[in-house]
């Protein structure tokens, strides 16, 4: 049964600026190909959304599955080479499909192509957020996907579902719609056999036992249901509610938010910095603390010193982010390290004061930590 006018789906009807992802899945036929009706249908329930007066930006997938068909490939090709080649192809396919969809409603896109750099480095996150809030302030509606052609295996998203969540941080959204196939989160992949439906997660808990497939039914998507949820925290974290849902009740998502499943914005909105530090940012290694050090930097907020460190992996320098782990190997905490992987071995265990002066600081000062429990 829906729960309706809990607070997280106030919220999400309210929303003034949201974030809408759409899978490939459901912009695409059996045939392959983009699939019109099913786009006009999106955009008639986005477009139904701007004229109440809120801001929308879409993260559409679809450029790798629209370029299969035109390019004669029959399945979504494995390697990053052919996929990349779809995506150029069906990329501009699928902008020119918004451009004449949203033209409809005399409404411009403003197409957004980003890789992992832009949005998990500093100075290039302050610009995507520039580009990003100016498209809105013209009254254009940012289209954002992936740039798939130039991304590397390394460095890529791989799932917009992860993007979208970032993007849904980098604009302050007040709401992130996630638009699959499937009508909300059930408790196993329904597709497998009976399932339970999920309304409302209120946290954690709720999700315990949940058994969510990484690949979806059509084969054209990515992630499945395991990295819809995982965006779904990561925009929790970030203080923003989300709604997952099938594209088949967009209108209905963005109107009433009455449908899918319900997640709870989780504590307060971070600063983008620290959501930055604690989620965006790529890792470089990992340091081990021991009891008395985890209770420092996550109960009492304190700064890591040496002497709390038993162990460190990676290869990394000042300035990097780095995980910070329990003895069970649970990531505790995100930070800005101040010493070079090869200097740190050296001074763990011993106290700050019993250290040459040059490196008598903390390892990872308390402002530029983020507790993660
Ligand atoms: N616990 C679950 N609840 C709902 N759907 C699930 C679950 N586990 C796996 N799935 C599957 O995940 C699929 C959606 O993932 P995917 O095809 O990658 O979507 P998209 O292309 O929209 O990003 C659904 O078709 C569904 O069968
Ligand atoms: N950037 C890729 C989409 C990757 C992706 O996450 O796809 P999906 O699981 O359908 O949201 C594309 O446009 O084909």
């Amino acid at each position: 049964m829906t729960v309706a006018g809990s607070p997280t789906r106030a919220a999400i009807a309210a929303a003034r600026v949201m974030v809408v992802k759409v899978g490939s899945s459901s912009l695409t036929t059996a045939e392959g190909g983009l699939d019109p009706a099913r786009l006009d249908a999106l955009v008639d329930a986005l477009a139904a959304r701007l004229a109440a007066g809120s801001q929308v930006i879409l993260v559409s997938s679809g450029a790798i599955a629209a370029g299969l068909a035109p390019l004669g490939i029959a399945r979504r090709p494995r390697d990053l080479a052919t996929q990349q080649a779809a995506a150029s192809v069906g990329q501009i396919l699928l902008a020119h499909a918004y451009v004449e969809s949203f033209a409809r409603y005399s409404l411009q896109v403003g197409q957004v192509l980003l890789t992992a750099d832009d949005v998990v480095r500093r100075s290039h996150y302050r610009n995507a957020q520039r580009t990003l809030s100016r498209l809105l302030a013209l009254g254009a509606v940012p289209v954002v996907n992936e740039n798939d052609t130039v991304a590397t295996e390394e460095i890529r998203f791989g799932d917009n579902d992860r993007l979208a969540a970032l993007v849904a941080h980098l604009v302050g959204a007040d709401a992130l719609i996630l638009l699959s196939d499937v009508d909300a989160l059930y408790d196993g992949d329904p597709r497998l056999g009976a399932a339970r439906r999920i309304d409302e997660v209120a946290g954690e808990s709720d999700v315990d036992g949940v058994r969510a497939g990484s690949t979806g039914a059509s084969g054209l998507g990515t992630g499945g249901m395991a990295s819809k949820l995982a965006a779904a925290r990561l925009a929790s974290a970030a203080g923003v509610p989300v709604l997952l849902t099938s594209a088949a009740q967009a209108k209905a998502a963005l109107g009433a938010a009455d449908v899918g499943t319900a997640f709870a914005a989780g504590g307060r909105r971070l600063t983008s910095r620290r959501f930055w530090l604690g989620y965006a940012a790529d890792t470089k290694g990992t340091l081990t603390l021991d009891d008395g050090a985890v209770a420092a930097v996550v109960t009492r907020r304190r700064s890591l010193l040496a002497a709390g460190i038993t162990t460190t992996t990676g290869d990394f320098v000042a300035g990097d982010v780095l995980e910070l782990r329990n003895t069970s190997g649970v990531t505790v905490a995100r930070g800005i390290t101040n010493f070079d992987s090869a200097e740190l071995p050296a001074l763990l265990g011993h106290s700050t004061q019993d250290l040459p002066l040059d490196q008598r600081r903390e390892v990872v000062h308390a402002d530029d930590l983020v507790p993660l429990i």
